[in-house]
Order: structure tokens, then sequence, then C-alpha cells
């Protein structure tokens, strides 16, 4: 055993045969490459069947980014889909924002993934959808707040694109870490609606801004300190309760274009008029319609 563990070749925990290759923060157990792969999908299989989140005939889209975590999602959930018999009809669904060397870099990748899964594509742009690539909003908004103005518009794009394939799901792809940084994030800005919220499996994407990347050093620190870090404050986030009779914003529809918003008009719509009017920092910031909304919001409990 204990030349095993000099040699650092410690058998997986699992089959007891390969070498472990690694140590599961979940687990802590050792396990080696292939029974990795066994059980993130298995753990997948089991979470789609408890919460029952497809029914047979449905017709899903996977927001497919091009990067690691949405190409992902596209093999494990084709793959499941065609072993378990889920009877999903699956398409590819990807926003092409117009961030040069970027997006069109990762949009490559959504092709290989068309031909690798036999999966249907569909591409929505944001210069289609709004008449402004990013590259162009960065021109008029700079680098501080262009992330407000990509997230908003990402999150209706895809809501639109999932119109357009008249689709009855839409599946993103987030890791722990990611929901640890939302966690935290909604933490510190005192956002109980969100809070309440980001850690359910079915809810709304999340909007990308600078200060998650403070957020997500925080939690990379802790990570280093207490591996478990991660799933701990996913934990947390899973264990927020609020308060019966505790006031949350409604969700209707915007009365401008008719998407999901829990204001007279969504965010998108009030970021695209202060850009179609020479005002882009017009939406920048909370609407005081959300701010009289989340003071409502009251306590939570563990
Ligand atoms: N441009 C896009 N087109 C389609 N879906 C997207 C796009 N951007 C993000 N998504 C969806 O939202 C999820 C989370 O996006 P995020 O920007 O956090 O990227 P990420 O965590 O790096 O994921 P990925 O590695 O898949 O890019 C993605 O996995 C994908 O399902």
């Amino acid at each position: 055993m204990e030349g095993e563990r000099k040699r650092g070749a410690r058998l997986c925990s699992v089959c007891k045969k390969a070498r472990a290759s690694v140590k599961r923060p979940k687990t802590l157990e050792q396990i080696c490459r292939e029974c990795f792969y066994d059980a993130f999908e298995s753990e997948i299989h089991q979470v789609i069947v408890e919460n029952e989140l497809f029914k047979v005939g449905e017709r899903v889209a996977i927001g497919a980014s091009g990067g690691k975590d949405s190409t992902v999602l596209a093999y494990v959930l084709s793959k499941l889909n065609r072993i378990h018999n889920y009877g999903l009809h699956l398409f590819l669904l990807s926003v092409d924002e117009g961030i040069t060397g970027y997006r069109d870099d990762s949009l490559q990748t959504v092709h290989r993934n068309q031909l690798q899964y036999g999966l249907p594509l569909q591409l929505v742009s944001y210069k289609d959808l709004y008449g402004w690539t990013m590259d162009e909003i960065v021109q008029v908004i700079g680098l501080k707040n262009n992330c407000t103005f990509c997230g908003v518009f990402r999150r209706q794009a895809l809501d639109r694109g999932a119109a357009l394939l008249n689709v009855d799901k839409l599946v993103t792809g987030h890791n722990a870490d990611d929901i640890a940084e939302t966690v935290l994030l909604n933490l510190l800005r005192g956002d109980v609606a969100r809070l309440s919220r980001c850690t359910s499996i079915t809810t709304g994407i999340y909007s990308p801004n600078a200060y998650r990347g403070f957020a997500r050093e925080f939690i990379k620190d802790l990570e280093r300190i207490r591996p478990r870090a991660i799933l701990d404050i996913i934990k947390s986030g899973e264990s927020f309760r609020i308060c019966t009779g505790t006031k949350m914003p409604e969700q209707g529809t915007c009365q401008r274009c008719g998407y999901i918003s829990s204001q007279k008009w969504c965010k998108a719509c009030v970021l695209l008029d202060g850009l179609n009017r020479g005002l882009p920092k017009l939406g920048i910031g909370r609407s005081p319609g959300s701010e009289k909304g989340s003071k409502q919001c009251g306590t939570l409990h563990f």
C-alpha cells in the first residue's frame, strides 16, 4: 500500500483495476477516467429521472455555445436520450453575439458537434435580433458595462431561438463552480429573489458580469483550502428558504416585445431603447421597479 502510494499508482476505488486519475470532491473517492465517466453520466440520468425533467416526445433545445460545458451537455444528453429511450427530439441552439475572435471560433465547435451528434442546428444572432453586434455595442458603451448587454440579450436570444424551434424546453450547461459563484453573487448583492431560485434545477440562466470574476477568484481560493467548499456553497444556496408571505416579483410579459418580464418593459427592450436613442447607459443598474421588488423580498431562512 505504501509503495503503491509512493509511485502514485493508487487503484480506482470502483473497478479496482485501472489507475485512479481523479479524486471526486463530492465523495472523496479516487477513481479512474472510465469509472468517472460512468458515474457522471449515470448521476445525470438519475437527476433527469428523479426530477421528471422531460416527457416522451418533447422537443428540447440545447444552448450550444461551443464551450466545454455545453459541449459536454450536448454529448451526454444525446447519449442518454439514445441509451435510455427518453424519446426526445434534440436541437442545438446557438447565439452569435457578434464578438470577433471569440464566438466565431467557438461556433466552429458547434458546427462540429452538429455533425458528430447528428443534431439540427438553429443559429440566432444579436445583429439580426437587435440590429447590434456586441462589437458595435462595446464601441458605444465601452468595456465596463458591456457584460450587462451581453447577458441580458443572450437570455432573450435563447428564448427567441427556442420559440423559432418551437421547443418545449431549453437546457443550458452549468458546472458546480458556476452555480457556487451565482449563489455567492446573489448573496453579496442581497438579491433574495434570485438567490432563492438560482439553485433550482429549472431556472433562467444567469447574466454574467464583471463582479462574477471576483466571486470566482474568492471561490477558487476557498477551494484550495477546502476542496468541498464549492459543493458546500451550493448546498447552502439550496437550503435557503424564503418566508411565506414574502412578496416576490411577478413574472409577466414585456409590453413591447412580448417576452418574459417582471416589469412593464423587459431589460432587453430597456437596454435596446437606450442604445437606439444614443443613451446606452439608460438601462444599466437596477431599475426602480426591481429595487422595490427586492426590498420587499424579506427574510431568508436556512
Ligand atoms: N452563445 C451562446 N449560444 C447558446 N448557448 C449559450 C451561449 N452562451 C451561453 N450559452 C448557454 O449557457 C450556458 C452557460 O453559459 P456561460 O456563458 O456561463 O458559459 P460557460 O459556463 O463557459 O459554458 P460553456 O463552457 O458551455 O461556454 C452554456 O453552457 C450554454 O448552454
